[in-house]
């Protein structure tokens, strides 16, 4: 009996996803690669292993793998970004006939993912690069996932991701189509930056609560309050690991404050650059990140500059928790603002309201307010002009000025939660100085500049040294 479906690369998210599918009935073939100077044959091991793989096929042949599925072939990969995909389809294109489909599940370069579906299209074999979200756990009960590239190709690995996939509110699947190209991988890598954002914000509010006496546990209570009002998995998550403690100390205390990152926080900042959008909160998470690899520096640094007082921070909780979502108000707008630029420029005719909608369930940026963008999103794609966030942003305001303006004057690291109302502060600015910009780069440079007096497309050229 051939195999319906094809799952190629057994690491973490490939065998949740293994599971899955076969824990939904379908009968699939698992492909891993001989682990090198190890005899172990992981696929069958993993097979062996679980019960509801009983009936799937394991394999570490190529040909056989391949051979063992149903036509059209339809084989998901999960391997790691980069050359690891394009080695993996050299590997399997000479045994694949026109019409069959590569998903490529990986955390994928958009731009790498547009031009493998050319090059695959010049084969004669359909690329369908699909963003999957939700870690570990999320991929065995229910991802979200992002599919995007041939819509034809799409409607026949459908049932399958739709099945697989997390449910939303009204137990519609968190999978739909998202557009043409690399749509799919760039929809993925922004809810990757719109992620190290949340991460950023909490561990902020944690170094807030921290300097205010609390230790983890309290923290953890007082977050475990803000569920109420907005709750979210990152939220969730994060209560979880302030309780966990090892001995009498807590864990988190003994984790090394260095943060790591596989890529799409960067990737999201360079496109953003490439896009000319102006995504500060995720470019700051980032740097924030880059900047906690500096550890030996920042320890000198601190040695040099930091204040030897007790920072005196007097807001209530009740006031960071206002700046905490005023600065998620903004991280969303900047994320999704990111998106709608890309599929204009793109054409790839991105429905954020969907998008928001299979966010809502199974990805790691889930949250009540991404309930509320689903509906949102329908009235309007521009945050910032819709009545209901304007009238939130403005109530919030007061909270974000005085929980940022205090961290600044304690020295407490706030970047994420201070560039939030710094954004606003300069997005919100009718005439800004950037008329003193622009008559710099005419002084020096004859770059030219426009007159607010003259709505024609006229730029001038002002002689400033010898007029
Ligand atoms: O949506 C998800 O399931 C996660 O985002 C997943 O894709 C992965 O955990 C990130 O790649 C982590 O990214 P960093 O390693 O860059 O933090």
């Amino acid at each position: 009996e051939k195999s319906a479906f094809g799952l190629f690369g057994l690491g973490v998210m490939g065998k949740s996803l293994a599971r899955n599918l076969a824990s939904k009935g379908f009968d699939i073939s698992l492909f891993n690669r001989h682990v090198d100077g190890q005899e172990e044959d992981v696929a069958k091991n993993f097979k062996d292993e679980f019960e509801e793989l009983s009936t799937a096929l394991a394999f570490d042949d190529v040909a056989l793998f391949v051979n063992s599925l149903q036509k059209p072939r339809k084989v998901m990969l999960m391997v790691n970004a980069g050359k690891t995909v394009d080695g993996v389809i050299e590997d399997l294109l000479p045994f694949l006939e026109n019409g069959d489909i590569i998903i490529d599940g990986g955390n994928s370069n958009f731009n790498d993912t547009k031009k493998r579906f050319d090059y695959l299209a010049s084969k004669n074999i359909r690329f369908v690069g699909t963003g999957v979200s939700g870690g570990e756990e999320g991929a065995l009960k229910g991802p979200s996932i992002m599919p995007g590239g041939d819509l034809e190709a799409y409607k026949e690995v459908q049932p399958y991701l739709e099945t697989i996939a997390a449910k939303d509110a009204n137990d519609l699947p968190c999978c739909t189509f998202i557009g043409t190209e690399g749509s799919g991988h760039f929809v993925k890598m922004v809810h990757n930056g719109i992620e190290y954002v949340e991460m950023q914000l909490l561990a902020e509010v944690f170094t807030i609560l921290k300097a205010k006496g609390h230790n983890p546990d309290q923290i953890a209570d007082i977050l475990a309050s803000w569920k109420a009002t907005t709750n979210s998995y990152l939220l969730e998550i994060t209560i979880d690991i302030l309780r966990k403690k090892e001995g009498n100390d807590w864990l988190v205390n003994r984790i090394m404050d260095k943060a790591g990152n596989k890529g799409t926080g960067n990737w999201t900042t360079i496109s953003s650059t490439q896009l000319g959008v102006p995504s500060t909160m995720i470019t700051s998470a980032l740097f924030a990140r880059y900047t906690s690899f500096y550890k030996e520096e920042r320890i000198e640094a601190n040695r040099n500059f930091a204040p030897n007082n007790t920072p005196n921070l007097n807001f209530s909780a009740e006031e960071l928790l206002e700046a905490y979502h005023f600065a998620r108000l903004m991280n969303h707008y900047q994320g999704f603002k990111l998106i709608q630029e890309a599929s204009l420029s793109n054409n790839w005719g991105l429905n954020l309201s969907e998008l928001s909608r299979i966010w809502t369930n199974g990805c790691i940026i889930r949250s009540d307010f991404m309930m509320e963008l689903v509906s949102i999103f329908k009235v309007s794609d521009n945050l910032l002009k819709n009545d209901e966030i304007i009238q939130r942003i403005k109530a919030l305001k007061p909270s974000a000025q005085k929980v940022t303006s205090q961290c600044i004057l304690n020295e407490v690291a706030a970047p994420n939660l201070i560039e939030s109302i710094s954004f606003l502060n300069s997005f919100s600015v009718a005439n800004s100085s950037a008329n003193l910009l622009q008559a710099q780069r005419d002084y020096f440079g004859a770059h030219t500049y426009q007159r607010n007096d003259d709505h024609t497309n006229k730029f001038y050229h002002t002689d400033w040294i010898n007029n």
